[in-house]
């Protein structure tokens, strides 16, 4: 059984608004933290609209949609995570940010079994450890992106992490989220990313190539494999930005050609062009 009815989330971006809902959805009380006042509207605007839809698809009721957003407090302050179960950081895959993030919060949470997560998705948990006093209590909790539909959560577990808070990360995410954990190394990539993102640069590589339009790969994927929704339409869901920040660190681990995120990503993200959330990737989206 899981100990676990205080959550904190760090970051209400794409992934930090996803966990915070699902947290407050089943059940949890939830503080979000973000950086400043602009951002923490953002995230809320983005978890009510995300809740909104589930709402209007008939996935949950009136009264539980409203209690889920009863269940959400938020906040600029880390200070506010003191009383924390375990807090969940999401925010930019930065990991000169994480590892201040991870310092800080080591101060700030009281209780000293308290579980640490990070949704990172390519800086070593190990490292974030290490930031702390409290290495065997730092875990990753890597969620896929929306979150809400995701089943999957990826436990990490670095060579610092308490086997216990492995177990009680996983009874967490299993039993009181509802979705279906794997534990993956504390290497870049985890087990999803380390499949999905050869993929992914692969078919960036075509259309930099004019081997094939977005367009017709993605129909190529989706009719022709069933995928969901086809590579390049993924890029931009996942964020063109955050893509080749994975790459980049899978790249520098490993030093295989597979991993080298194509020029072509690189441009379109020097560009602004960062898929969704910034309305134009290789699609254009409507904001
Ligand atoms: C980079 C990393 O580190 C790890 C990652 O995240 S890798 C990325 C992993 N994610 C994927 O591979 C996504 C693959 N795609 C999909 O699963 C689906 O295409 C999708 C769920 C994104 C959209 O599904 P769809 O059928 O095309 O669209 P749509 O009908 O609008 O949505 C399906 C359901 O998902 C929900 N949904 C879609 N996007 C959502 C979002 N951003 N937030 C919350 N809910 C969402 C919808 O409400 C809808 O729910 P109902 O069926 O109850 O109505």
């Amino acid at each position: 059984m899981t100990d676990v009815q205080r959550v904190g989330v760090i970051g209400c971006g794409l992934m930090g608004a996803g966990i915070a809902e699902v947290c407050a959805r089943s059940g949890l009380d939830v503080v979000v933290r973000e950086i400043d006042d602009a951002a923490l509207a953002a995230g809320r605007a983005r978890i009510e609209a995300s809740a909104g839809r589930a709402l209007a698809s008939g996935k949950i009721t009136q009264e539980q949609h409203d209690a889920a957003l009863g269940r959400l407090t938020y906040t600029t302050e880390l200070t506010d995570l003191a009383d924390r179960d375990l807090v969940v950081e999401a925010a930019t895959e930065n990991p000169d940010l994480k590892i201040a993030l991870f310092a800080e919060l080591d101060k700030v949470v009281e209780r000293r079994d308290a579980i640490l997560a990070s949704n990172t998705s390519s800086i070593p948990i190990a490292r974030l450890a290490q930031a702390t006093g409290r290495p065997g209590q730092v875990v990753g909790l890597h969620f896929f992106n929306p979150a809400p539909v995701q089943k999957l959560v990826e436990v990490v577990e670095s060579i610092l992490t308490d086997p216990r808070t492995t177990a009680r990360a996983r009874a967490f995410a299993d039993e009181r989220l509802g979705k279906t954990t794997i534990v993956a190394p504390d290497r870049s990539g985890f087990v999803v990313n380390a499949l999905l993102v050869p993929y992914l640069l692969s078919a960036v590589r075509m259309v930099e190539a004019g081997h094939a339009t977005a367009e017709d790969v993605d129909t190529g994927m989706t009719l022709g494999c069933a995928h969901p929704m086809g590579p390049l339409r993924l890029c931009d869901l996942i964020g063109l930005d955050t893509l080749l920040a994975i790459a980049e660190s899978l790249h520098q681990e490993f030093r295989e050609p597979q991993y080298a995120p194509p020029p072509l990503l690189r441009r379109m993200t020097e560009a602004g062009f960062l898929g969704r959330k910034s309305g134009r990737g290789f699609y254009a989206y409507q904001p």
